[in-house]
């Protein structure tokens, strides 16, 4: 097994005690051949179970039981026609009766088997029956102690497991080592201490929340989560965010009073430090130009104190839906969601030349988000991603135009790959002479105290700073008139400087007319 994996099993992801108790009793005591079917109550069991019925206390049924769970949903995640974490759920669904350890045995085998797929194929070449099979058992071994997991196996299949356990993983190619496809592995073996980057993408990630900043204060919130049940998640505060807190394990945050109440929402540290990097002020015209499910536009709104008009856009009527349940928790009344066209969008065009701030949080292949989305690696290819670089820069040249003289644009997509990153700055900077490039690192000094950037761009990565891999550039418009428009009119539209009072509070539907009719 991967030697990254070793410590989180001896961390508590075994079975509770009194399952390994009975894993080692049936184990030693060797009662039971492990050729011979189960014997038919235990079938009867292991068919209950299946079901998502009551847990059976024998141990080869439960291991038995969970191989087939995983080899299932496996079966359906490697036709790459949904993501992995949406069949996954709907899976549990359909099983509500299964309880929490039993849904994160198999989240985790799933996940486990997607983060080292090319490694485990190539494992399950040998072997004999179902190859399906022999990929849950493999992500199956990384969750279970070995007891355990044996009491589901047949001999054949022991013996074939401590085989492929005892393969020296450092005699494998890298691309098959650390289970990139060739054209990915090729891609990040460009990029600087590409090794370290790889190996910290093949793991975990612990679950980042970020408070409300309207609503509350970090360190109540640390005190609070440490003295209720949420302890047992080790919350601590995030390095770099003055609104993170990391948790390990898989707090079931979105049950707790403190997230129904909109004091806490899930949020990486990458994502909130872009909020300190758009640095909205109150009062302003902000566009949230891919809002998606709005997970940016809470701390943007949240740090302009629901003041000035936030406008989130997107082309997803159905991203944005999602995001309205969250807008309606966070108590913030500044926001205005718009479902936009994603060409020549009319309200897009009356908003030319208005807004102070504008972030494009671009549709990415998300291959900095590894840790959490294993599935990526698979799901994306040299094409999709040529297919997402011309949606970035054509998104970037749209939003641009929304840009008031002496305004900002925030560009940030979740890729750790140049071609969606610092090549689309260069482009855009090289096609747009009135843009220049801010050094983000002294925009975000004030709030990020501990964060130290190398260059004029936010670059984040899992294992330099332990977010997910993520990029922003920060870049502002001349004062002077925008090139595009009738010297007259672009005057009519300046930056609101920052000190100015805030302008009257009309209600979201109304201020996106005002706006927009402002300069129709
Ligand atoms: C990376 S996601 C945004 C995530 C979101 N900002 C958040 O924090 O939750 C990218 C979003 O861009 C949207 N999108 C795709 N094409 C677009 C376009 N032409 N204009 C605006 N949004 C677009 C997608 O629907 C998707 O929601």
């Amino acid at each position: 097994m991967n030697s990254t994996d070793k410590p989180r099993r001896a961390q508590g992801k075994r079975p509770e005690p009194g399952r390994q108790e009975h894993a080692r009793g049936g184990a030693r005591s060797g009662q039971r051949d492990r050729h011979a079917p189960a014997p038919a109550r235990d079938q009867d069991a292991a068919a209950r179970q299946a079901e998502g019925g009551a847990y059976v206390s024998r141990p080869y049924v439960m291991a038995a039981v969970r191989i087939d769970q995983v080899r299932t949903v496996l079966g359906e995640i490697l036709q790459w026609k949904f993501p992995a974490d949406a069949v996954l759920s709907r899976w549990l669904r359909a099983h509500p009766k299964l309880g929490a350890r039993d849904r994160g045995e198999v989240a985790e085998a799933v996940f486990d088997v997607l983060r080292h797929l090319r490694r485990y194929r190539q494992f399950a070449e040998s072997g004999s029956g179902p190859a399906a099979r022999r990929l849950a058992i493999l992500g199956l071994a990384s969750v279970f102690d070995k007891a355990v997991l044996d009491t589901g196996l047949s001999d054949t299949e022991q013996h074939w497991l401590e085989h492929v356990q005892r393969i020296d993983v450092k005699s494998l190619s890298r691309a098959v080592r650390d289970s990139l496809p060739d054209w990915l592995d090729e891609r990040l073996a460009k990029l600087e201490a590409a090794d370290s980057l790889i190996a910290a993408l093949n793991k975990s990630a612990p679950l980042d929340v970020r408070i409300n900043p309207l609503k509350g204060d970090r360190d109540e919130m640390l005190k609070l989560l440490r003295s209720g049940p949420a302890a047992r998640y080790d919350p601590q505060p995030t390095p770099y965010s003055p609104w993170g807190i990391r948790m390990q394990g898989r707090p079931p945050v979105n049950r707790w009073p403190m997230f129904e109440k909109g004091e806490i929402e899930v949020q990486d540290e990458g994502s909130q430090i872009l909020a300190a990097l758009v640095a909205p002020k109150r009062g302003e015209m902000v566009i949230d130009y891919c809002a998606g499910a709005g997970g940016k536009t809470l701390l943007l709104g949240a740090l302009m104190r629901s003041t000035g008009r936030l406008y989130a856009f997107d082309v997803s009527a159905a991203r944005l839906a999602r995001a309205k349940p969250r807008f309606a928790r966070s108590g913030l009344s500044n926001i205005v969601p718009v479902v936009i066209n994603a060409d020549n969008d009319q309200r897009v065009k009356r908003l030319r030349g208005k807004a102070h701030r504008v972030l494009v949080d671009a549709p990415c292949s998300g291959l900095g988000t590894l840790r959490r989305n294993p599935d990526l690696k698979w799901r994306q290819h040299p094409e999709s991603l040529q297919e997402l670089q011309d949606m970035q820069a054509s998104i970037l040249r749209q939003a641009a135009r929304c840009v008031a003289p002496g305004g900002r644009l925030v560009y940030a997509t979740c890729s750790v790959l140049p071609e969606e990153n610092e090549d689309q700055i260069s482009a855009f900077l090289a096609d747009n002479p009135d843009f220049t490039l801010l050094d983000a690192s002294n925009i975000v000094a004030d709030r990020c105290k501990n964060l130290t950037l190398q260059g004029p761009y936010l670059s984040m990565r899992p294992d330099l700073h332990g977010t997910d891999g993520f990029f922003a550039a920060v870049m502002e418009r001349a004062k002077a008139a925008d090139p595009e428009k009738p010297a007259a009119q672009a005057k009519e539209a300046p930056a609101r400087p920052a000190d100015a009072p805030e302008p009257p509070q009309d209600a979201p539907e109304e201020a996106l007319d005002a706006d927009m009719d402002a300069q129709a």
